[in-house]
């Protein structure tokens, strides 16, 4: 168990990495905040299976590209599971889009959610965590794609190399409050998000052939080194990120 009795709130926890990671963070002890945009009632087997494993379980719904949203997630934190611990900022959104083309509103809407809405919640966390004084653990899932590029992601992968960079400049501001910034990497896992871009066969060959590991990932896969950088045995790595990605990054040729 690496997070008994320890508050884990995260956000885009109703499915995907999200879901999978308050899962494995209720399994090591922790209770679980989670804000996502889907009504509670998506939630609810989730908050079930929280609660049956004897912990608690708080769903605040919400947009997270809405300053706002992060206030009320940590008010309700502290008035009914009474501190933060860990914190995730997951919530993401990838409409797969070409560049020439591209919207505006596809583009205010990515960054807005992905970058902006990233920013107030962490800040929101940090500043719980500063005025609780008991340090903590913030964890954001950027992507390999904060290190690679994506031609129909031209819109996405710009806010994800923003997501790992307020994670560096946050271990920077935050250290001296002993509270540890990290970023998360995945690759390509099979979750909601990349459904209809996976279901192109050429593509998904194509995109297989370079993991060597030889499989996409699964939402489980990422929520091991989620809650491990939130834990202790994570307590010197601060600023630093993690590539989850079946070794896609490295293979070259
Ligand atoms: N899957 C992958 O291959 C990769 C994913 N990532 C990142 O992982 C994170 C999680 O994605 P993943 O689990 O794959 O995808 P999912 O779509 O399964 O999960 C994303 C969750 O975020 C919620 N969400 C979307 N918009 C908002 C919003 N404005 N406010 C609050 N919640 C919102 C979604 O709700 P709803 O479903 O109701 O829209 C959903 O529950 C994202 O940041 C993504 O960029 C990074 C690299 C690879
Ligand atoms: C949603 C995509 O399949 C996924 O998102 C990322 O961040 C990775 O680059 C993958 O393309």
């Amino acid at each position: 168990m690496l997070l008994t009795d320890k508050i884990f709130a995260i956000t885009g926890g109703a499915s995907g990495i999200g879901r999978a990671a308050a899962l494995e963070a209720a399994r090591h002890g922790a209770d679980i905040a989670i804000t996502d945009i889907a009504p509670v009632e998506a939630a609810a087997p989730l908050l079930r299976e929280i609660e049956s494993l004897g912990r608690r379980a708080l769903y605040v719904q919400g947009d997270v590209s809405k300053p706002e949203t992060a206030g009320a997630f940590m008010a309700a934190i502290k008035e009914e599971l009474g501190g933060l611990d860990v914190f995730v900022s997951n919530a993401g959104i990838c409409p797969f889009h070409g560049f020439l083309d591209l919207p505006k509103e596809i583009l205010t809407k990515t960054v807005e959610v992905n970058l902006l809405g990233a920013f107030y919640m962490v800040q929101a966390a940090a500043r719980m965590m500063v005025d609780e004084g008991r340090g903590g653990s913030i964890i954001a899932v950027s992507s390999i794609s904060a290190l690679v590029g994506g031609e129909f992601q031209t819109h996405y992968t710009p806010t994800k190399a923003g997501v790992l960079s307020l994670m560096q400049s946050t271990a920077i501001a935050l250290g001296r409050h002993d509270i540890r910034c990290n970023a998360i990497l995945p690759g390509t896992i099979r979750t909601a998000i990349n459904h209809d871009d996976l279901s192109d066969p050429t593509k998904a060959e194509a995109m297989m052939a370079r993991i060597p590991l030889g499989r996409f990932g699964e939402a489980e896969d990422l929520a091991g080194p989620i809650v491990f950088l939130g834990s202790s045995m994570a307590s010197y790595i601060t600023g630093a990120s993690l590539l989850v990605d079946g070794g896609c990054f490295v293979n070259l040729q």
